[in-house]
């Protein structure tokens, strides 16, 4: 692929101390963004998904420790490439130079990323006063010009509002102007739409594109929620038990998945059409972090098992040059194993609808 690399995760293994031991929460992650593109990390609760973009904007907690790996950050914003590897920068140099100014991040709850006490407008232009000394008038007219964009009507008088004065979609829109504040080259959406509604939800997913359109940023979804993931990804990560399991384009790992996880994902998202008829659910209990890994950590749930699963964690096999999957159902010499039936109809059923629908 000849394609601009913004961020380009190697070999990333981060593991926490707890009074029960070393938690081995993400597991030699590779992970790569591309310029203007959507990249969507999606896995179970506690499968690394959080712990991984934290490890990007350097806000770990102080009991997380990078045992090894490199992120490395191509910046392109003042016309020439910088390139700067994330984690050789101490928790301060990152506050200073890229969390909020190159790279920025939208929280699941608005409210806790609102300060309660002080009007939008100046929460809006406190990064931009901050990282780049901004004079007071002019990041009040790009402030207004931010409320514009993430479409906040009379932008001018809402400046002078307060968090609770409005909706949670407003004031998700709030949380997203100031993130775009100071230009960010990268925007990392944690469950951005969980706590809204349908439509607003829907709402904020076309803005986050729309935004993307107007100013070539690039983007990490992280979430549960393959729909959302269908509506705005252009590349997948499916992670497990701090790995990344399957990678791909997105319409690959939606129409041709390979790892038996993602096919236990894809079956347990509700139906397209129906909106509410869940195939099978993946029986068992995430992956306990605190164990050692002996084999693949997905074994134990997965009745696609084989025996070497239980023994050797697998490679990532290369399927196109642009999609992978760990599972040794990928290796030359394992048994013909297909997805279930009952999914494969429903990924039919996908594709004609898309097709109606007049997509690719
Ligand atoms: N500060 C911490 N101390 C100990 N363990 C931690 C800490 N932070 C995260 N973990 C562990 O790391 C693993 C990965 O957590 P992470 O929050 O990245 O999962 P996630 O995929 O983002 O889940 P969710 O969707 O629920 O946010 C979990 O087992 C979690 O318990």
């Amino acid at each position: 692929m000849n394609k601009d690399k913004v961020l380009s995760i190697r070999n990333l293994s981060i593991s926490f101390q707890t009074s029960a031991g070393e938690v081995n929460a993400i597991r030699g992650v590779n992970l790569d963004l591309y310029q203007g593109e959507t990249l969507a990390i999606v896995g179970e609760s506690g499968s690394g998904k959080s712990v991984t973009v934290k490890a990007i904007m350097g806000i770990l907690s102080g009991n997380g420790k990078v045992k090894s790996g490199t992120i490395d950050f191509t910046s392109r914003k003042s016309g020439e490439e910088i390139k700067e590897e994330l984690l050789s920068f101490s928790k301060k140099e990152m506050r200073r130079r890229i969390n909020g100014r190159r790279i920025a991040m939208v929280f699941q709850d608005p409210m806790t990323s609102l300060n309660p006490t002080m009007p939008i407008g100046s929460q809006i232009m406190e990064g931009m006063r901050y990282h780049y000394k901004t004079s007071k008038k002019e990041a009040y007219e790009k402030a207004v010009k931010l409320l514009d964009l993430v479409g906040i009507t009379e932008p001018e008088k809402r400046m002078k509002s307060y968090p609770h004065q409005l909706s949670g979609g407003m004031r998700q829109r709030v949380v997203i102007a100031i993130a775009l504040s100071c230009d960010p080259e990268i925007l990392i959406c944690d469950e951005p739409t969980t706590a809204l509604d349908v439509t607003i939800q829907a709402k904020i997913l076309e803005l986050i594109k729309d935004i993307q359109k107007k100013t070539g940023i690039s983007v990490i979804y992280i979430t549960h929620d393959l729909g959302v993931v269908a509506k705005v990804a252009d590349y997948v990560a499916v992670m497990y038990a701090g790995k990344v399991v399957e990678k791909g384009l997105s319409e690959e790992i939606f129409y041709d998945p390979r790892h038996p996880y993602t096919w236990g994902l894809l079956s347990a998202m509700p139906d397209l059409d129906t909106n509410d008829e869940v195939l099978y659910t993946i029986p068992g209990s995430p992956f306990n972090l605190l164990n050692k890994t002996e084999g693949d950590a997905f074994a134990e749930r997965n009745r696609f098992a084989l025996n070497i699963d239980y023994r050797l964690e697998p490679p990532m096999f290369e399927v196109t040059e642009t999609h992978y999957a760990a599972t040794w159902l990928l290796h030359e010499n394992a048994p013909a194993v297909s997805m279930p039936e009952a999914l494969k109809e429903r990924i039919k059923r996908m594709g004609e609808e898309v097709h109606s629908l007049g997509g690719e």
